[in-house]
């Protein structure tokens, strides 16, 4: 007989205890900074995505017919469907100023890792204007959640897509160097950077410039310094000028502690057009959470509109918050158990809704089905504070009436 295993994620009902807090916790702060809940569809049509510059490559979407014939895809970002949704209320009514957010699923999958092909994104979506005070707040709340959560040591490292966009736009690369380019770059492989650009016909001073990028890392201040040196147009400039003016907003935050500058900073997408962003926790290897500006893309979708977001990945961040031990103790599975016999029956039914009612959580069992608790024909309800099902802690009473047992446990309610 084949067997079907369950790989990977949420084999537990305790993982998704931890799974649920999580999302809580991030649902809550991403509302405390004005944001609303959205969702879009699962089944996306594939031309939007195949036809829009920057998005996840054709080969890593995961592509489905429908019974029609017609070829859709797993929604592989939610960037583009909300920026969708978004230009479409625009050029109904000219009004975009919005700030949403969303917890979904997002499929893709690459050659490199092919058994992953979905992940939970928790992100937010701001559209609104192009300032360095959305920028720095959109930065302020992603260091606020990872705060929340209860992580100590995290960077959020802070680069521009513009930077090195303008650097290698002068060198004047093919499509296939330029990919490799940026993967050295990724990789901070300086070694084979400089073989890499050894044999091309660049300018030396340009080339020089671009082998100092990965370079371009670490405290704001000194990059920043550093980054003055290799200015070549007055794009770059700007470039800089815009994240020292979020750099300025973050420290009067309070929390420039929490930030690096990475100015060889690259995402998986290519729509970002303003400061790109991603964050780190100890132990996990990968970003926790990508974002950035990405100005352009409305324009694609045929309305203006700046906007800037970010998606945590929230099993990476489940990881995180397992292995350093972060995750709060799974509440108690229930508050109380009810065990009666069929002369007290509804004496305990009506026990077991008036507390239920008041919002504690209540098993009832017509006799003790495990026999480790025999009930007495004279012991009418008797019940047990549980603090975990699995657990021997247990506190026993016996009861004859509904009103009693509610009146106690009402008492103890702290207790609980
Ligand atoms: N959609 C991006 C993250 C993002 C949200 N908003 C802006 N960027 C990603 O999947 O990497």
């Amino acid at each position: 007989m084949q067997r079907y295993t369950l790989n990977g994620r949420n084999k537990h009902v305790e993982d998704f205890q931890v799974r649920d807090n999580l999302i809580a916790t991030l649902k809550n702060r991403f509302t405390t900074y004005g944001y609303k809940q959205v969702r879009t569809k699962a089944f996306e049509n594939y031309e939007m995505y195949s036809n829009i510059t920057g998005t996840v490559k054709k080969d890593d979407m995961i592509k489905v017919i429908d019974t029609t014939g017609k070829i859709l895809v797993l929604r592989p970002d939610v960037t583009i469907p909300i920026t969708r949704m978004m230009a479409a209320v625009n050029q109904a009514n000219n009004t975009f100023w919005q700030r949403l957010f969303y917890v979904m699923d997002v499929f893709r999958q690459s050659q490199e890792m092919p058994n992953q092909k979905e992940s939970t994104q928790a992100g937010v979506e701001f559209f609104g204007e192009n300032t360095p005070e959305e920028d720095a707040e959109i930065i302020m709340l992603a260091i606020h959640t990872l705060k929340d959560l209860g992580f100590k040591n995290f960077k959020i490292e802070i680069g521009h897509a513009g930077f090195f966009k303008e650097l290698i736009q002068q060198a004047e690369l093919s499509e296939q160097d330029l990919g490799q380019l940026q993967a050295l770059i990724q990789s901070k492989n300086i070694a084979d950077m400089e073989l890499f650009l050894e044999g091309m016909a660049i300018e030396e001073e340009l080339k020089k410039a671009i082998q100092s990028i990965p370079l371009l890392y670490g405290d704001p201040l000194q990059v920043i310094q550093q980054a003055e040196k290799i200015i070549r147009s007055a794009h770059m400039q700007h470039v800089l000028q815009n994240l020292i003016d979020v750099f300025a907003l973050i420290k009067d935050y309070g929390v420039e502690d929490y930030v690096a500058i990475n100015l060889g900073l690259i995402n998986n997408m290519n729509y970002y057009t303003g400061i790109i962003f991603q964050g780190f926790v100890d132990r996990i290897g990968q970003p926790v959470l990508m974002g950035g500006r990405y100005d352009h893309l409305g324009k694609q979708l045929d309305s203006v509109m700046p906007a800037i977001g970010f998606a945590f990945e929230v099993d990476l961040l489940i990881q995180a918050i397992l292995e350093q031990r972060l995750a709060k103790a799974p509440k108690a599975l229930v508050d109380t158990v009810i065990y009666y016999t069929k002369e007290k029956q509804r004496e305990a039914l009506t026990a077991a809704f008036e507390l239920r009612n008041k919002g504690y959580q209540v098993l009832s069992f017509r006799n003790d089905p495990s026999n480790r608790n025999p009930i007495s024909s004279n012991s009418i309800i008797r019940f047990e504070k549980e603090q975990n099902l699995f657990s021997n802690e247990q506190i026993k009473q016996t009861f004859s009436k509904a009103d009693e047992l509610v009146t106690l446990l009402q008492a103890h309610k702290e207790g609980f």
